[in-house]
């Protein structure tokens, strides 16, 4: 199989929170005209891959991603097109000897992204395969339909109310289905608006479609949450619908401790409060339950958690592989977030996954607070078979474009492909 690139453009567009970001057709003498479109977060790690943005003009208040979009119409078209490639991988080794930094800063990790989801877009359009398929093939991995993780009350960088805690996610782990998972997400969220709504709350949307409600502590969510799965007919548990957190603690981080709902706490106090909540609610998974600069923290989390619950990185790890390798040796998380932005290549993000596997660490796929209807991330975690996935709620057009794909995907493969979390 082979690439011919004759045409690479990008055009600045809008994500779901009226900021710009691009899109890049690609065009290959195999496989046609490429689309893809790149997502952006807001509670970024500090060591992600470098989101070019124009500082110092006045568009868009200094946050257009002209540079980008000219970097990809300029020097990347000019490297690529009329070049044969061997592969989408060759592609994505260009673009990094091309770019010459170790974080994608000169040309951006969001034009680099858009160029690289294309390129493995076109790679699987010219072999006439589905993408998941391809990217199953690609990664050497068993596909298989991942349980998707709906983030359904938002607080921290993502929502104006006082909730420190950024994410608090459904996880219908134990529904039979794909179908049905979806259907227990889109239940649970109806009965958690009726419920807020009769305790006085607001139910306006945060950024990722879920409510934010004016509710200060975390445990407080979490018993609101317990009973909109009961009110749904639902069993709150593993064996039903589970509860996963993305606290987000980087951004809660004061001078060495954490502050939550006006308390100050350290480490160890707050990971004493998170087995409270393991003990008190169905939380199974906690993503960056403590901040990006406290391994040594985080290898006490793990050392008392970690047989308990999932403990995945997300600003720890920016999915780097060589950041995972280092986390794997110093028994940091058990599991990975995983974002293609944040490394800038497909290649590097199955990388990721791959170093995640071998180790033993669960991996969950991964949208960015800031999205397009762009669906890559669904047949990537389709693909790579690692069984979790989050795209937020399901309502809001641009997070329900991937888990309308992965049901699209599970209607045409009723037999053969599993659904549910792999075990590490
Ligand atoms: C999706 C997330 O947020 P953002 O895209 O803002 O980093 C996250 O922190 O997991
Ligand atoms: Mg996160």
């Amino acid at each position: 199989m082979s690439l011919r690139i004759t045409d690479l453009h990008a055009v600045e567009i809008l994500d779901s929170r009226a900021r710009p970001t691009l899109a890049v057709t690609l065009t290959t003498s195999e496989g046609g005209r490429i689309h893809s479109a790149v997502p952006s977060g807001a509670s970024t790690g500090s060591m992600e891959a470098v989101e070019l943005r124009d500082t110092g003009r006045s568009r868009y208040g200094g946050q257009g991603v002209l540079t980008a979009v000219g970097n990809v119409n300029g020097e990347i078209a000019q490297a690529l097109t009329g070049r044969t490639f061997s592969s989408a991988a060759a592609v994505d080794r260009a673009l990094i000897a091309l770019d010459g930094t170790d974080d994608k800063a000169r040309l951006g990790a969001n034009a680099i992204t858009g160029v690289s989801l294309a390129a493995t877009r076109a790679e699987a359009a010219s072999g006439g395969t589905a993408l998941w398929q391809h990217i199953a093939r690609r990664a050497g991995t068993s596909p298989r339909l991942p349980v998707p993780h709906f983030n359904v009350v938002n607080g921290g960088a993502h929502a104006a109310n006082g909730l420190d805690f950024q994410e608090f996610m459904l996880a219908p782990l134990g529904a039979p289905s794909l179908a049905e998972a979806v259907r227990a997400g889109a239940e649970i969220y109806g009965r958690l608006k009726a419920r807020l709504a009769s305790e006085g709350q607001p139910t306006g949307l945060g950024d990722e479609g879920g409510f934010a409600p004016d509710i200060d502590r975390p445990e407080d969510v979490l018993r609101v949450l317990v009973s909109a799965i009961e009110d749904a007919g639902y069993a709150a548990g593993r064996e039903g619908v589970a509860l996963a957190l993305d606290p987000a603690a980087s951004e809660f981080r004061e001078d060495g401790d954490y502050r939550i709902a006006g308390e100050s706490l350290t480490s160890d106090q707050l990971i004493d409060r998170y087995e409270e909540m393991i003990e008190n609610f169905p939380v199974w998974s906690i993503e960056d339950g403590l901040a990006e600069d406290d391994w040594d923290g985080w290898t006490r989390l793990t050392a008392r958690l970690g047989s308990r619950v999932q403990l995945m990185g997300d600003d720890i790890f920016v999915t780097d592989p060589a950041t995972i390798a280092q986390a794997v040796t110093r028994t940091v998380g058990n599991s990975s977030l995983i974002k293609v932005n944040q490394i800038g290549t497909v290649t590097e993000t199955l990388e990721a996954v791959r170093i995640c596997r071998e180790a033993g660490y669960t991996q969950m796929i991964s949208h960015r607070s800031g999205e397009t209807p762009d669906a890559f991330i669904a047949d990537l975690a389709v693909g790579t078979g690692c069984g979790q996935i989050k795209s937020g709620a399901p309502a809001r057009g641009e997070r329900v474009a991937k888990y309308d794909r992965l049901l699209e995907i599970a209607d045409a493969h009723p037999v053969d492909l599993r659904f549910g979390v792999v075990a590490p």
